[in-house]
């Protein structure tokens, strides 16, 4: 492996060992992996290559099988409640209610995390405000672009001031400058914040530009971790990520059920704005 742990920073996240399977299918073997305080953090992969399922394990929404999984110190597996409170966690299925406002999907999380009630109104204020959807925070969800709905559901994630935010491919399915401003607010969350970003995405490029380290997946393992130019200088000068990832896995991550993620996408795409 690749990895080159940035001196003394604290560990965010620790997956030792973490093995996943649905029946016989081996959805993640034997992965390890350290996201440090701080950075802003991409599993790349191809459709079905395990990141879901990995984000899932340390979100604490599916049981760990085998291995150890930890959260700011805190074990997944034993300390479950206080994980949940850590964390800010976007999945790629739709959270906001399209029946609601922007405002009130976002103050339905404040009561479900129990912000204080006198607390409540600012929290909510702050967080429409750090995605940029205050001056339309009184309009129904159903009016949003699928842009604005994915800055929602991260303002909603935001809502108990996680330590850790989870993203699930956070731009699946947007147009370019819909996925420009999700990357923008994220960046700004980490300069302004300091939080930790962990996102899982297959678009390469972004990875590349926007994460401070990545790990490549491939059919449920570990395939390289680093920053992603440490890890295009180790092949060359004008080597891309997609090269590197076709180093490690000997497959095209483009080709990787490329025509049936297009599909999927588009789908996703619409049933989000539906
Ligand atoms: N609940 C489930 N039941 C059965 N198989 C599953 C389940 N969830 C995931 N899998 C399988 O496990 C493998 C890893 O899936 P996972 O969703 O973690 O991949 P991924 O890298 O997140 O890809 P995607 O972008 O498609 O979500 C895939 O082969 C998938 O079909």
């Amino acid at each position: 492996m690749n990895e080159t742990p940035p001196n003394g920073r604290a560990k965010a996240v620790e997956i030792s060992h973490l093995s996943h399977s649905f029946k016989e299918h081996k959805a993640v073997i034997d992965l390890d992996l350290e996201v440090f305080t701080g950075e802003v953090f991409g599993l790349l992969g191809p459709n079905g290559a395990g990141k879901t399922t990995t984000i899932r394990g340390l979100t604490t929404l599916l049981p760990i099988q085998e291995g150890d999984v930890r959260v700011f110190g805190l074990d997944v597996k034993k300390q479950k409640m206080a994980v949940r409170r850590a964390i800010g966690y976007v999945p790629q299925q739709l959270s906001a209610d399209a029946a609601l406002t922007g405002r009130e999907n976002v103050m339905l999380f404040a009561r479900l995390f129990d912000v204080p009630r006198k607390d409540r109104k600012e929290q909510v204020d702050n967080a429409l405000e750090a995605m940029g959807i205050e001056d339309a925070a009184d309009r129904l969800a159903s009016t949003y672009s699928g842009g604005m709905i994915r800055r929602l559901e991260m303002a909603q994630a935001l809502i108990n001031r996680p330590r850790l935010l989870v993203l699930d491919e956070p731009t699946i399915g947007l147009d370019p400058v819909a996925r420009s401003n999700v990357w923008e607010r994220v960046s700004e969350l980490k300069d302004n914040t300091g939080m930790t970003v962990l996102l899982t995405t297959h678009y390469m490029d972004e990875a590349d530009q926007m994460c401070d380290r990545i790990a490549l997946m491939h059919l449920g393992k570990l395939r390289a971790i680093g920053a992603p130019q440490a890890l295009k200088d180790e092949l060359g000068e004008d080597a891309t990520l997609e090269d590197v990832f076709r180093h490690h896995s000997g497959d095209s991550f483009a080709d990787e059920g490329g025509g049936l993620r297009d599909v999927r996408s588009t789908r996703r795409t619409a049933r989000r704005l539906g």
